[in-house]
């Protein structure tokens, strides 16, 4: 094994220390019973494995979903806005697992690109961009002082009615960038729009890959929408169908959905009509536009009446947008209405992330997973393997060795992987092991270290995929470590790797400097196509490759 460099989430100690130990390791000459292992594990200071309660034990109905999450309560006497619920309120907002800024917030300060018909002129506070007073006052609830770039740009284009295509870094508040606007412009106009019978309307959908993330909105669209008439409601696969449609018949005006649920309730119209939606927003929009997802895609913006609203706003949010998903999305936006904001390139990712690649052997992969998590003190740690056998694999190899890991993949059940993502959250199991594409989006406290296991294959994403897992750390002004394995398997990725690494000016191993260009530029295999502002305020360099727009 052989790194670039070296660097721990909480200390000195060099990874180039490891590499004796794994080789040691893999010879087996450290041989350690189970019990030496967990008393090492509890001596470092990880949660002990044999005190987390076994979640099978504790979970009790279909409330543990996050899809039964309360919501605000409105009644219609309330007239705009209603009146506060302390309990609530310390839910939603009071959570000490909920995420506030880090300190480099700066560093997510890079150039915003815009393009369209008409300029659109940022806003400074939230308090000058127009709010409703509600919302403004949710904003302050949530910890929002500042806008970030990608806020204080979309926000006033979706105010003005615009169909946007947005990108911009991970973790930078892509979310709240879409929800502050669309609440704000429905708390006024709510009562008139809202439609009162048991088949829900909702006003607002929100199309997102993954179940987790879905969950993670619906908290979003919990705390933007207090106070107001708005419901949200949330539809994931694996929510149980019962508790599901007893959640839409409540009322349901922000729908937030993972497409394969949302196509299942599309052909039930006594539970859902698509009638009176009138913003259509993608999250992770390449992701979805992909061809995985066309067919449900395309069923569900076409398959409801919404498309006939000539009011309908498009919205398009993600970190990275591939040139085929932006010729894709560019089919719904409004020819004479439509905007695109890119903060720096599309696809970029930022410097509040450290990242080391490290060359480790296919088999002593596990190993040095094992000897990276001792490297430094006890962290909240995401791993990505490629595939759900290789997640089961290393999940049974440090749980063994005393670690408290969890994990989720497909092959889980949907309570399980609930239970898993909250046992990582709380930190009763702070190390989470995961397929990649599962982890688009996830935005979770304090996680201070990704290792890429395996790195992503080219034809799941390659670095498209790289630039999300990484982006799970270092999120909002916080710091944070990536570190990845590399080998001869990954040669695919070694191009847009190094470019990776050389534009936010981290190390570029030796092995990784032979796929540089001698010229010094900086290319990518798919160039996002924006030559004309890539040098932004960051310092960065990036220019395009040959393969321009
Ligand atoms: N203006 C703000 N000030 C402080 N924190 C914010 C602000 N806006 C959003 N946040 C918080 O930043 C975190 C990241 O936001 P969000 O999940 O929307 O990122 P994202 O850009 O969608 O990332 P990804 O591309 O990974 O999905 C969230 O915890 C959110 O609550």
């Amino acid at each position: 094994m052989s790194n670039g460099n070296s660097h721990s989430p909480g200390g000195d100690t060099g990874l180039q220390d490891m590499n004796g130990l794994i080789e040691k390791l893999a010879l087996g000459e450290i041989a350690m019973t189970k019990e030496e292992f967990v008393q090492k594990a509890k001596d470092a200071g990880w949660a002990d494995t044999a005190t987390v309660a076994d979640d099978d034990a504790t979970r009790a109905s279909d409330e543990t979903y996050g899809g039964a999450a309360t919501v605000y309560s409105w009644r219609d006497e309330y007239g705009d806005v209603g009146p506060e619920v302390p309990e609530l309120e310390s839910q939603l907002y009071g959570g000490e697992f909920q995420m506030r800024s880090g300190a480099h917030l700066a560093n997510l300060q890079l150039t915003v690109t815009v393009e369209g018909p008409t300029p659109i002129a940022p806003f400074r506070r939230f308090e000058d961009a127009g709010l409703h007073p509600a919302v403004l006052d949710n904003i302050k609830k949530c910890g929002y002082i500042h806008p970030t770039p990608i806020q204080a740009y979309t926000i006033p284009a979706v105010l003005q009615g615009k169909d946007v295509v947005a990108v911009a870094q991970t973790g930078s508040g892509k979310t709240s960038a879409y929800m502050i606007p669309i609440v704000s412009k429905l708390m006024g106009k709510g009562m008139k729009l809202r439609t009162r019978t048991t088949v829900a309307h909702p006003l607002v959908l929100i199309i997102v890959p993954t179940r987790e993330l879905a969950i993670q909105i619906f908290d979003e669209a919990r705390r933007l929408t207090y106070r107001s008439m708005l419901r949200p409601c949330v539809a994931y696969g694996g929510f149980p169908m019962g508790t599901q449609r007893d959640e839409m018949r409540k009322g349901c005006d922000v729908l937030i959905a993972t497409p394969g649920r949302l196509k299942h309730l599309m052909e039930e119209p006594e539970i859902l009509s698509m009638s009176k939606v009138k913003f259509t927003v993608i999250d992770e929009a390449d992701e979805l536009l992909n061809n995985d997802w066309a067919d449900e895609l395309d069923h569900i913006l076409r398959g409801g009446d919404s498309n006939e609203n000539p009011d309908h706003t498009y919205m398009m949010f993600s970190a990275t947008f591939p040139r085929a998903q932006r010729e894709l999305a560019s089919e719904w936006m409004s020819e004479d209405d439509y905007v695109q904001i890119r903060v720096g390139r599309a696809g970029q990712t930022h410097r509040n992330i450290e990242q080391i690649i490290i060359h480790v052997d296919r088999d002593l992969k596990q190993q040095a997973t094992f000897d990276l998590l001792y490297a430094s003190p006890p962290a909240r740690t995401i791993i990505f393997c490629n595939s759900i056998i290789a997640v089961d694999k290393l999940d049974d190899f440090l749980y063994n060795k005393g670690l408290p890991t969890t994990a989720i993949h497909s092959e889980h059940r949907q309570v399980e992987r609930e239970d898993a993502m909250r046992a990582f959250k709380t930190g009763r199991r702070p190390i989470l092991i995961a397929t990649g594409v599962s982890a688009r989006g996830w935005d979770i406290k304090d996680v201070s270290h990704v290792i890429n296991y395996d790195l992503p294959q080219q034809q799941y994403g390659g670095i498209t995929e790289y630039i999300h897992r990484i982006g799970r750390t270092g999120r909002i002004g916080h710091r944070g470590l990536a570190t990845s394995f590399y080998n001869e398997r990954d040669e695919e990725i070694a191009a847009d790797l190094a470019n990776t690494l050389k534009e936010m000016d981290q190390e570029v191993p030796d092995f990784l400097q032979q796929y540089l260009s001698d010229d010094g530029r900086i290319r990518f295999a798919d160039d996002a196509g924006e030559a004309d502002e890539v040098n932004g305020e960051d310092g960065g360099t990036a220019v395009n490759g040959e393969e321009e727009d």
